[in-house]
């Protein structure tokens, strides 16, 4: 149908059941071409199995997927070469020199010489890789091995690129350089990038961020509205009273989210005198601040809300 080659990612109510656990629960994605989009949640949300299932990796329990206007489970050879995967865990050689990963990720996609020649030397290019090219992984920084590892996964110059927190336990230079090698791909190919990481700033990048938890998505949007419409200020208590601090606070902020003796307030109003909140809190505190909100704040008021429970 026409209108599912609008989108590159196109989901109705997918769902994988492993036993009697829901690992994702009912799943509608619709993602354009080009976009940037983040899947955002805590561990065992279901991310990692919403690619898998998006990538012929596992298969739905029920729903249905499309890549590229393409059904997932009718074209699982057609969506495979149409998408490019990254994992946390690498799937590079670390005996094999950067060259020889390359050119065996190249045969497994069909390339031929030349082909894998010219996109190989493209690629170490982009990434500025070129004198590593004839030496052993295991000679690299965990920052190249990493950039190696997304070479390999654009190889074939997918439409969709998913990147599984590919960035996890890089230092931050290295991850800024990955995501400037992201941004450079998707400047010069046009790639849609489905991103999951546990690094939120990076995903205040995204067009389009969504939550899940326990297999269930919830939806979200463009990161600077959800912030903006988030709260003008977030404001940190930390109080040896907890009850009482927030008994004094409830009427005009509200609940907070509470952890330990640590309570962090969304305030809506610009105009709030935080000097004079401090006076009126007088020895109830121990140390007060405001600041702006972040992504971090968004997930952390969508996925466990004061009235979801105790933030752990
Ligand atoms: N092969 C499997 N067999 C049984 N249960 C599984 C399997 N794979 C995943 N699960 C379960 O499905 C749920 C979702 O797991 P998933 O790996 O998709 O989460 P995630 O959001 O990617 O987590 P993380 O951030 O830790 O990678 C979890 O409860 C997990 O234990």
């Amino acid at each position: 149908m026409a209108y599912k080659n609008q989108y590159a990612i196109l989901t109705k109510g997918l769902t994988k059941q492993y036993g009697q656990a829901l690992a994702v629960n009912g799943l509608d994605l619709s993602i354009e071409p080009g976009r940037f989009y983040g899947l955002l949640g805590p561990n065992g949300a279901g991310k990692s199995t919403t690619i898998h299932m998006l990538t012929t990796m596992t298969s739905a329990s029920s729903g249905e997927a499309w890549i590229s206007g393409r059904e997932v489970k009718r074209y699982p050879v057609q969506t495979r070469a149409a998408v490019g995967l990254v994992f946390q865990d690498s799937a590079l050689d670390r005996m094999m020199t950067v060259d020889e990963n390359l050119q065996f990720a190249a045969a497994l996609y069909n390339l031929n010489k030349q082909q894998a020649e010219q996109r190989i030397s493209e690629l170490l290019s982009v990434f500025g890789l070129e004198k590593k090219r004839h030496q052993k992984l295991v000679a690299l920084s965990g920052g190249q091995r990493r950039a190696v590892d997304i070479a390999r996964g654009v190889l074939h110059k997918p439409q969709v690129l998913f990147l599984d927190e590919p960035t996890i336990g890089l230092d931050l230079p290295n991850r800024r350089a990955i995501w400037r090698f992201i941004e450079q791909l998707r400047k010069d190919e046009g790639m849609t990038v489905f991103l999951t990481t546990h690094y939120l700033e990076e995903a205040e990048a995204c067009d389009h961020v969504d939550f899940i938890q326990k297999g269930q998505l919830q939806k979200g949007g463009a990161p600077k509205k959800l912030i903006k419409n988030l709260a003008a200020y977030m404001l940190e208590i930390d109080c040896a009273d907890t009850e009482m601090v927030s008994q004094q606070m409830r009427p005009q902020f509200g609940e907070p989210l509470w952890e330990d003796q640590h309570l962090t307030y969304r305030i809506q109003d610009k105009e709030t005198d935080f000097y004079r909140l401090q006076k009126t809190l007088g020895n109830a505190v121990n140390a007060m601040q405001w600041r702006k909100p972040n992504l971090n704040d968004v997930y952390l008021w969508t996925v466990c809300p004061p009235d979801y429970g105790v933030v752990t």
